[in-house]
């Protein structure tokens, strides 16, 4: 159920903007937030409605009614958003998951939030040199943006048991124990707390902070339930872009000033169709656009498609899941009923003051170790634990109380790609999936689960109960399913770079053959980063504005 909703900010109809932001999530938001602190007239438009209770959302548990606490806010509700029976906030024309509300994925994302490391932002990690110095940017977003280890408001940490009996595995491997986002440049053999955008025992991220400060412009305005088609263009100048939306202009058309710019922030699925929609992508996806005949029409005249690599080379780390028992470990029913019947006195204590286990997603403790292939290309594995586990297929009889999952992914250098689209109903997809296409990404993610579970004999009462002992882990790694290998961290769809043959954007985010299109979200990223992605994300719509700012001939 999607709630209508109190307008946010008053919306200026019917006047062209300096800027037009096409999608709230957080490079949308971040973008929308500096655009207009820096006095430019700004519109961000966006497809779903609200979130949070700060936002008007109303989408509350049972046992949470009478607050404005939603599903949104309470942090713990994460596992919840896979298993409601009418989960209306993800995106239902992107065949993975997408968020299709204010906040974009910072809404319905398990909230990890790691600090870039310099390597993110290297020539190697595939960013132009004058990209490299991130530094003022990531200071920018960590004063608006902090980072939490210990997100309950009483500062107490709840639910870690796990973290003793990974010490003891881990550092059995030589790992040391950090607190991660203190010294965001060391990813080889360490492990520490799991870290989150979260605030106040909420969710946080750029709704909490960015959005809040541009709605309080008057030169800024918010317009939800608006779903953008395509830009609309003369030749390489937009001019406008298409909504569904007529009472927001003649045919649903908003214009821009005639020096105005327009940014995609729609996410990677979201911003690769609304260039093919505008004729900007490969042949033969502005060829499924014509084929349909609604869409057909806002094509401009062939001979102003523009021929870009939009979807392809994209990257999502691959990811296998372990699960362990130990004694010591509450697997709070894997969190089957938090949104229905969660534990009293954990209700109970959430709704008192955002304390307690409910402040914080399921992950616990991360850690990450570098490897190097046989093609001697460096490669970095994340592990990122949780008590419970969603799916064990096993021959062992186990205790199902005391589970805990470590899922394994390859992150920074990995080589396998594949590609995004459209399919003939226009629907968002993967088109080739891109997890372990490359044997050697294979052969190192198997070598770093056997490194995870060399110390386990050495761990008093810890015992792997996935996979068993009837299957070898290469077999487990080649039989494991696509569908559960993916993380939703998809980057590279309209990637920067200077060679428009092999990128979408130039060093300006600008897209290539326009005058005034930029992309602005985690399409725009080259090469996955070492941790999941939001926190490189951020960073870069920080200095993404700050250069489309710098450009000149804009308003
Ligand atoms: C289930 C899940 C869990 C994740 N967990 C983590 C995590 O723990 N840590 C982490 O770092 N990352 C995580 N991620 C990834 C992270 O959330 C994304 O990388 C990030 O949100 C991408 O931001 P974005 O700005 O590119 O796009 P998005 O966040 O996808 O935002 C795009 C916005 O544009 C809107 N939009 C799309 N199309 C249109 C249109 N045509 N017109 C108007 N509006 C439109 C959408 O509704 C949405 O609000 C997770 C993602 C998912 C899906």
């Amino acid at each position: 159920r999607s709630s209508a909703s109190k307008p946010l900010a008053p919306t200026v109809i019917g006047t062209p903007y300096d800027y037009i932001i096409v999608g709230a999530g957080p490079g949308g938001i971040i973008a929308a937030d500096r655009l207009s602190e820096a006095g430019k007239k700004v519109l961000l438009l966006e497809r779903g409605g609200p979130s949070t209770g700060e936002t008007g959302g109303t989408y509350i548990a049972d046992w949470a009614q009478g607050t404005n606490l939603t599903m949104f806010d309470i942090p713990d509700l994460y596992e919840s958003l896979f298993t409601v029976t009418n989960p209306w906030y993800w995106c239902d024309d992107i065949t993975v998951y997408a968020g299709c509300l204010l906040g974009g994925g910072t809404s319905i994302n398990g909230g990890l939030y790691w600090y870039p490391t310099d390597e993110d932002f290297s020539v190697e990690n595939g960013w132009p040199k004058s990209w490299t110095n991130h530094t003022p940017y990531t200071s920018k977003m960590v004063q608006r943006l902090p980072s939490t280890d210990h997100p309950s408001t009483d500062g107490k940490r709840y639910l870690e048991q796990l973290e003793p009996v990974l010490a003891q595995l881990l550092q059995g491997q030589g790992y040391s124990q950090i607190t991660i986002n203190d010294s965001p440049n060391l990813k080889d053999h360490v492990f520490g707390y799991s870290a989150f955008d979260f605030l106040n025992g909420k969710r946080g991220g750029p709704v909490a902070t960015y959005l809040q400060t541009a709605l309080k412009r008057s030169n800024f305005a918010y317009k939800d339930h608006t779903l953008v088609s395509n830009v609309v263009r003369n030749g390489s100048t937009i001019t406008a872009v298409q909504t569904n939306d007529t009472s927001l202009g003649p045919n649903g058309i908003i214009p821009i000033t005639s020096n105005g710019r327009v940014i995609l922030s729609a996410g990677s699925y979201g911003t690769a169709r609304i260039l093919f929609q505008s004729g900007i992508g490969p042949s033969d996806m502005i060829s499924l656009v014509e084929g349909n005949a609604v869409a057909a029409k806002n094509l401009p005249p062939k001979s102003d498609y523009i021929n870009l690599p939009v979807g392809m080379n994209i990257s999502d780390n691959p990811s296998i899941n372990l699960v362990f028992t130990h004694p010591s470990i509450d697997a709070y029913d894997d969190w089957a009923d938090v949104w229905s019947d969660p534990r009293p006195a954990d209700a109970r204590q959430y709704l008192k003051d955002q304390s307690g286990v409910l402040a914080g997603t399921t992950p616990k403790v991360n850690f990450w170790r570098s490897y190097t292939g046989s093609d001697g290309q460096q490669r970095y594995m994340q592990g990122t634990s949780r008590p419970g586990a969603s799916l064990v297929n096993t021959s062992y009889a186990y205790n199902a109380s005391q589970t805990f999952t470590v899922t394994t992914y390859l992150s920074w250098g990995i080589t396998s790609r594949g590609r995004l689209g459209i399919n003939t109903s226009l629907t968002g997809t993967p088109l080739v999936n891109p997890w372990l296409t490359d044997p050697v990404d294979k052969a190192v993610i198997i070598q770093a689960l056997e490194d995870i579970i060399s110390t386990v004999s050495r761990v008093e009462g810890l015992t792997l109960i996935m996979p068993d002992n009837t299957t070898t882990l290469h077999d487990y790694v080649d039989n494991y399913s696509p569908d559960a290998m993916g993380s939703n961290h998809w980057v590279g769809a309209t990637k920067l770079g200077s060679d428009p043959s092999l990128a979408v954007v130039d060093e300006n985010l600008k897209v290539f053959s326009t005058d005034n299109l930029f992309v602005v979200d985690a399409s725009i990223i080259p090469k996955l980063p070492t941790g999941n992605p939001q926190g490189t994300l951020m960073s870069a719509a920080e200095q993404a504005a700050a250069r489309i700012l710098a450009l000149s001939g804009g308003p």
